[in-house]
């Protein structure tokens, strides 16, 4: 009874630093002026991972990514939430902000985790590797509604561009997401309310996912959704059947087509 009551204490107090470890910020070693510095944004994301940690242990993740890594705050606490070597996955992370690699990778080793960061446009050249591969995948992209010249510049404005609705970089991520997700991938997304989320839940239940806003948060400037994707075989089916109903309508408006074309073809013959 008194050694169970010894281990009781045990485990809650490792339960409990556990917790503070991983729910404590981490801290960044290493800076760059033209490197994104972790915002609310970023906090509202990790966040969204810790609420989700019991979850992403029982997932246990074979390869997790990150798309816009920036400073590797949110792959670094990725790791650490999962217990680094213990999890067994591998993690890989990119940004097309040269700076940002490297700032990633001396987060990652002051906090003795391990990353592949590669310097690509959104996930350029892994395409291949990757494919139907990643379990776990995390984006925290340009978001904010700027001029389109303003997307895809190097240094900072990368960071935050996102053109109109700042949905450019959104809209070229989803299409990369559903490529590289494994049948059991999770994405999580931080957008924004101008970004339209119900539009992009709608525009992934097309391609078989299902969504959830799981963490929703107000700032003093903006409104931010952390929405996470995941494939599900309800949602895909519901989807081919309303593909096969569009497919249907298609079909009958070429035999209308073709009906009248050969109607008017009759018609102009018998004129000559
Ligand atoms: C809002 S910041 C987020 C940084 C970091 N993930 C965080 O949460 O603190 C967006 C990041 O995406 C990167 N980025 C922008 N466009 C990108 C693209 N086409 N491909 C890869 N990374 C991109 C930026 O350089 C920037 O580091």
């Amino acid at each position: 009874m008194a050694l169970n009551f010894q281990w009781l204490c045990y485990r809650s107090l490792t339960v409990f630093s556990n917790m503070l470890s991983t729910i404590a910020r981490i801290n960044l070693v290493s800076s760059h002026p033209e490197v994104y510095d972790p915002c609310d944004d970023s906090f509202a994301l990790v966040d969204a991972l810790l609420a989700d940690r019991a979850n992403l242990l029982e997932h246990h993740p074979s390869i997790c990514m990150e798309i816009g890594c920036g400073s590797g705050y949110v792959i670094t606490s990725l790791a650490l939430l999962l217990g680094k070597e213990d999890s067994g996955a591998y993690y890989i992370a990119t940004d097309i902000n040269p700076h940002a690699v490297r700032v990633t990778c001396e987060t990652l080793l002051a906090h003795g985790c391990h990353a592949e960061v590669v310097n690509t446009d959104i996930a350029s050249g892994l395409e291949k590797r990757l494919s139907r591969s990643v379990d776990v995948m995390v984006v925290n992209p340009p978001y904010v509604p700027t001029p389109e010249e303003e997307v895809g510049r190097h240094g900072i404005a990368s960071a935050w561009a996102g053109g109109e609705n700042g949905r450019s970089v959104i809209d070229k991520i989803l299409p990369v997401a559903d490529k590289l997700l494994s049948d059991k991938g999770w994405l999580y997304l931080v957008t924004l309310t101008a970004n339209n989320p119900l539009e992009l839940c709608l525009q992934m239940r097309k391609k078989g996912y299902a969504s959830r806003i799981i963490l929703q948060r107000s700032t003093e400037e903006e409104s931010l959704h952390v929405i996470k994707f995941w494939r599900d075989l309800d949602t895909l089916l519901e989807a081919n059947e309303c593909m096969g109903t569009e497919q249907n309508r298609k079909w009958t408006s070429y035999r209308i087509h073709a009906f009248y074309s050969i109607f008017h073809m009759e018609i102009w013959e018998t004129e000559f």
